[in-house]
């Protein structure tokens, strides 16, 4: 099993940090989510792991090699982000041909059949691609490199609904063929959160959550009931946000809960990532700072 390992990374541009000792490990048979809200640091992260920008400090390594000039490691890692990398006159057939060369063993059967299902006609010139099909080429080209950590930027940009549910079921399909770590930024959390066994949080260039998915949405409890009733069996949780429905008012809890009894009237029950994120990163009004608590 390959590790690829980022210890003490930190990034700024200019006077704005933008990333702040940034430690990870990631296995590569293992999908993991990396969320963070706009600006968070998330492509400046995946960009230093392939070695297309520098840190400031800190290393990235593969198997405890640093990736820095080191072609036989950064040959192990493929990005695909919404960056062009590609000259606009040559057909996506060149490109392929090309990518070839850095990488070695294309899977052709997989670009061809992958093209054929999403309707891409391979002999097209890369410049003329919309941009949903930008991104398809992109996809066909990371699932068929032979590396063992895919990186993926925002992968389903431009892609309709269609594309994005074949897009998804064909990176299972190629996980569960050839496991190897697949690293997913990305907005859409409902779209990934069956996907994703790993999630990491990326919040102002710091890593706020960094867990298995199962363990992270064990920890979440939606505590519904009449108001006093939740807020006095909730006294003393990390209450991260609240919603109130007339009478009825609901506390989100993050963390295990303890063995404190559950009044008759209040119901327990799980809530999904992506309202964790949304807690979690302050996007939602007064989360935070519950003065009823
Ligand atoms: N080359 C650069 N020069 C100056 N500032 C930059 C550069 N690249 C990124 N930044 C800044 O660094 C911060 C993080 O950007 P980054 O693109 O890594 O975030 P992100 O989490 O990927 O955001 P998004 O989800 O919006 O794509 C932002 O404030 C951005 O403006």
């Amino acid at each position: 099993m390959s590790i690829l390992e980022v210890s003490h990374v930190s990034k700024t541009f200019g006077s704005k940090n933008v990333l702040q000792d940034v430690n990870l490990t990631f296995e590569d048979n293992k999908i993991y989510g990396l969320l963070g809200r706009n600006g968070a640091g998330k492509s400046t992260l995946l960009n230093i792991m392939t070695n297309r920008i520098f840190a400031d400090t800190g290393q990235v390594k593969i198997d405890s090699e640093d990736i820095s000039d080191n072609d036989a490691k950064l040959g192990l890692i493929f990005l695909m982000s919404e960056v062009n990398l590609y000259p606009n006159g040559n057909t996506l057939n060149q490109i392929i041909a090309d990518t070839e060369l850095i990488y070695g063993n294309f899977d052709h059967q997989l670009a061809q059949r992958l093209a054929e299902k999403f309707d891409l006609d391979l002999t097209s010139k890369f410049g003329k691609l919309s941009t949903g099909y930008n991104s398809i080429f992109k996809l066909i080209l990371a699932l068929s490199v032979p590396v063992k950590f895919v990186l993926l930027d925002e992968p389903v940009l431009g892609l309709d609904a269609n594309h994005r549910e074949m897009f998804y079921s064909e990176l299972i399909q190629s996980y569960s063929d050839h496991p190897r770590a697949f690293i997913i930024s990305t907005h859409l959390i409902e779209e990934v959160a069956n996907l994703i066994s790993d999630v990491i949080v990326l919040d102002e260039g710091r890593i706020m959550l960094n867990s298995p998915v199962e363990d992270v949405l064990a920890k979440t409890h939606s505590v519904v009931g009449p108001q006093k009733d939740v807020m006095a069996y909730t006294k003393g949780l990390n209450v991260i946000g609240h919603d109130n429905m007339g009478t009825i008012r609901v506390n989100y809890v993050y963390g295990d809960l303890d063995d404190r009894q559950l009044p008759d009237t209040v119901q327990l029950s799980n809530f999904d990532l992506q309202k964790l994120f949304i807690f979690l990163t302050n996007q939602f009004e007064g989360s935070r700072h519950d003065e009823n608590q």
